[in-house]
């Protein structure tokens, strides 16, 4: 059975490092990084992300701002809100909470943060960091960056001769995921709805990780004998054995299939999850080091 990688725990050590560097941030500084997480609607799986993480943002030692607008908020309202935080210098990072209602232009407003406070880490300039190797002086997306430090457990910073597939190419996560794996120097292939015979793709992977958002699309024979698997998909499925009308959440992955095979794979819940959360804490205590112009803190 493979050995099962600890997500929660791994975030814990994440958010105990960040608050420490919070906590001598505002020792030397006397400023507090600052967050400012903005949701619009009613989307109740979104309002749940969003107040967990003012609360994890309150447990760094930040100042933690949380903006809750109407749905029927325009495209204009939500504009002249992220141009004011934009403007607030004791607003470090801020954080649009995906998916905005259907009536938005969602690229225009998550284009629209300064890179610098982007802590999302979608920002075109962010995003073109990466794909140029550049890892240092940008922000780099909280999904990918929590999953690489996963991978970074169990094989050490340097991928150098492990093949890498990752099946999803979306910029959200797929495409810098490719290319952080790439800058470790793995081998890297990008898989996607499109790639003929997936199965014998997934299969030449020492390192596979899935995020595609299909329930337990990867079987047992979809991984090779001794890989580590990452699993970042998030599903709701029908969970009848719990009782009538119940769900539960499943990966990308057959987790049980897959654990015969691999040597190392991420649950759902406890795996790729909370490791966003700690690397959006981090993300935000690096841009308030750079906004007092102090060495950043590494994670
Ligand atoms: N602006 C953003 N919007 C969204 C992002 C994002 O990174 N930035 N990601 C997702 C939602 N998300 C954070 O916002 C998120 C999703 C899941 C988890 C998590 O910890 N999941 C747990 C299970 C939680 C549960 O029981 O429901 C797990 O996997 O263990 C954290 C954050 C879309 N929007």
């Amino acid at each position: 059975m493979a050995f099962v990688i600890d997500g929660k725990e791994a975030a814990a050590s994440v958010i105990s490092a960040v608050t420490e560097a919070s906590v001598s941030l505002e020792g030397k500084t006397g400023i507090k990084p600052g967050l400012a997480v903005v949701i619009v609607g009613e989307d109740p799986a979104s309002h749940a992300y969003v107040n967990s993480k003012g609360k994890m943002a309150k447990q760094c030692g930040f100042n933690s701002i949380q903006h809750t607008l109407p749905e029927e908020t325009t495209q204009e309202e939500l504009q002249a809100l992220v141009d004011t935080l934009n403007a607030d210098l004791a607003v470090h990072g801020i954080l649009v909470q995906l998916p905005l209602p259907k009536h938005f232009d969602s690229d225009a407003i998550i284009q629209s943060i300064l890179p610098e406070k982007d802590v999302d880490g979608l920002n075109i300039a962010n995003a073109g960091k990466i794909a140029t190797g550049d890892l240092d002086t940008g922000l780099i997306s909280c999904t990918p960056a929590g999953s690489m430090l996963l991978v970074k457990r169990v094989h050490g910073e340097d991928l150098s001769g492990l093949n890498a597939v990752v099946i999803g190419r979306s910029n959200l996560f797929g495409k810098p995921m490719g290319l952080l794996l790439l800058a470790a120097n793995a081998t890297v292939t990008m898989a996607h709805s499109r790639t003929k015979d997936l199965a014998s793709v997934c299969r030449n992977a020492d390192i596979l990780v899935a995020a595609v958002g299909r329930a337990e699309m990867v079987k047992r024979d979809w991984v090779k004998p001794g890989a580590t698997v990452i699993d970042v998909g998030i599903n709701r499925v029908p969970a009848p054995e719990k009782g009538e009308g119940k769900t539960k959440l499943v990966g990308d992955v057959a987790f049980v299939e897959a654990s015969e095979v691999a040597a190392s794979i991420t649950p759902v819940p406890g795996g790729v999850g909370p490791m966003t959360i700690a690397m959006l804490m981090a993300n935000t205590v690096i841009a308030a080091h750079r906004a007092c112009s102090l060495p950043v803190p590494k994670f």
